[in-house]
């Protein structure tokens, strides 16, 4: 497949979060998560692909013994826009009567993450609490979602790295890139 390339974008992407700081965010974000669920059995569920690194750092940083599961919606398909959503994996785990813990690595627009938490909640979750890695500050939110935990901001511009991809590459970079 011909692909724009990765390390073109890179020379002209900016730095925007390098990893100490994601990694600092992470372990705050996981210690308040902690707290607030100390004493449930909540399921964990990681939203793939771009959730993946940042759900298994969270995860690792948390107290809280839970039950691990993952969905698999994708709106944008390897482009930097997106359209509709597409569900490619739902979770096996019974939600109902439930907290669910959501991972993920960016709420942008907020079409993704408001159609799984509708989702879990459709599915019985007594509550949905999400947790991104990065949000978008930009005003074009879909209104009905929001982030319970965030760690970084990032500008209103096409975001890679640490888990975000840059047509289907570069989510293994460990820092937060911008084109
Ligand atoms: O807030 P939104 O505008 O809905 O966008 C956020 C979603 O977009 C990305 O997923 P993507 O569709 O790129 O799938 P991927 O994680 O497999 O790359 C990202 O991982 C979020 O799930
Ligand atoms: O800026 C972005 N980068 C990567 N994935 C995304 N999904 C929504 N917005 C973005």
């Amino acid at each position: 497949m011909n692909r724009p390339s990765l390390s073109e974008a890179l020379s002209r992407a900016d730095l925007i979060h390098d990893l100490p700081v994601l990694d600092a965010a992470i372990q705050r974000m996981a210690a308040e998560i902690d707290q607030e669920i100390q004493g449930e059995h909540a399921v964990f569920i990681t939203v793939m692909h771009g959730g993946l690194p940042f759900a298994a750092k969270l995860a690792l940083a948390m107290k809280s013994d839970m039950e691990f599961d993952y969905i698999h919606a994708t709106r944008y398909r390897g482009a930097t826009s997106g359209s509709e959503l597409h569900w490619l994996r739902q979770p096996a785990a019974a939600l109902a009567g439930r907290t669910v813990v959501l991972a993920d690595d960016i709420l942008d627009e907020g079409k993704t993450l408001k159609a799984i938490r509708d989702f879990c909640l459709d599915r019985g979750a007594r509550r949905v609490i999400v947790a991104v890695l990065c949000e978008k500050r930009h005003g074009r939110c879909v209104p009905g979602i929001k982030a319970d935990y965030c760690g970084v901001e990032v500008p209103d511009r096409y975001v890679f790295g640490h888990g975000m991809d840059y047509y289907e590459q570069g989510r293994n970079l460990p820092a937060i890139y911008a084109i």
